[in-house]
């Protein structure tokens, strides 16, 4: 697939602060992109660029091969993450006066549907809940039937509930063929949607590629969790890369049957061994040296 968007060699220089540091994107059509990376690392100002919203100090932003222009505002919706609602408005309301800023919008009942609106039409929108909220702001940025769709950490401050049920929005969005562009501080949210991330920090992209493909080239081995009970100081003297993970062991292999065999021969009790996967949050910690904050 073409890329939707492209940036490059893309610079943002504030006062004492290079924000954005040379950076070349290329975002396929149709695909979910999660920009990630520590407080700081340059995330939304690169979005913001790319939105159309700042001019970069210097480098060139595409859309389907043309600079942003009035084409562009029409075809792209924008999530931002902290919408200012009109007051006093109702739901239906507040999704009639974005409907009247566009030529060519997608009927109100289908957003309405879609989003699952439908119980809080009438509802002032300073009486709704945080789930409730993202899905109105998800809607008003689908109003203009919307191409390519930016989400800045849609869903920071949710319950985990409230959470995984704007995942299968999102993903209900991705398969109507759209490209969705999304922030997030939660790495499970970015493997959850992102078909491809990328890892800023300090200004500068640091890694990219499918959550797949990062995880195997980052990490070719296993860590074996064991409980200390079952380890009973049998783990010292095997050689073995072994760390006090609270009261765990684990062990970090890219030899597993030869290990476990060496579990086994020093009487090392398996029963309650547990094989774990490296997560997005791993890599992120590889990469930019910070832990993932909430
Ligand atoms: N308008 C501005 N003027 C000066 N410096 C700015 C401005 N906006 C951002 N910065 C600085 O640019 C750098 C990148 O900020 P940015 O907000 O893009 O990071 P971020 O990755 O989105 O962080 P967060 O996850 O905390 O939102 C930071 O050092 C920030 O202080």
């Amino acid at each position: 697939m073409p890329p939707i968007i492209t940036a490059t060699d893309l610079v943002k220089q504030y006062p004492g602060v290079l924000a954005v540091d040379h950076i070349d994107l290329a975002i396929p059509t149709g695909i979910c992109f999660g920009l990630l990376g520590p407080n700081g690392a340059g995330k939304t100002t690169t979005i913001e660029i790319l939105e159309g919203i700042h001019l970069p100090t210097s480098g060139t932003v595409l859309y389907k091969g043309e600079p942003l222009g009035a084409r562009y505002r029409e075809e792209v919706g924008i999530q931002f993450q902290h919408t200012a609602l009109q007051e006093f408005l109702t739901v239906r309301e507040t999704l009639e006066l974005f409907e009247r800023l566009y030529h060519r919008t997608v009927p109100i009942a289908e957003l309405i549907e879609l989003c699952s609106l439908a119980d809080i039409l009438d509802r002032d929108t300073r009486k709704i809940s945080g789930g409730q909220r993202q899905r109105l702001l998800l809607a008003l940025a689908l109003i203009n039937d919307p191409e390519l769709i930016f989400l800045d950490e849609p869903t920071t401050g949710l319950d985990p509930q409230a959470r995984r049920n704007f995942w299968d929005l999102v993903k209900l969005v991705k398969s109507r063929n759209k490209t969705i562009v999304l922030t997030t501080h939660y790495m499970e949210e970015a493997y959850a949607l992102c078909d491809e991330i990328a890892i800023m920090d300090k200004g500068r992209i640091v890694s990219q590629g499918t959550p797949q493909h990062l995880l195997s080239e980052h990490f070719g081995d296993v860590i074996l969790q064991i409980p200390d009970t079952d380890a009973a100081g049998k783990l010292g003297g095997l050689g073995l890369s072994a760390i006090q993970a609270g009261d765990m062991h684990e062990i970090r292999t890219n030899r597993l049957h030869h290990t476990l065999q060496q579990l086994i021969e020093n009487g090392v009790n398996l029963d309650h061994l547990r094989i774990r996967a490296w997560t997005l949050e791993d890599l992120f910690i590889n990469v930019t040296g910070k832990k993932v904050s909430p």
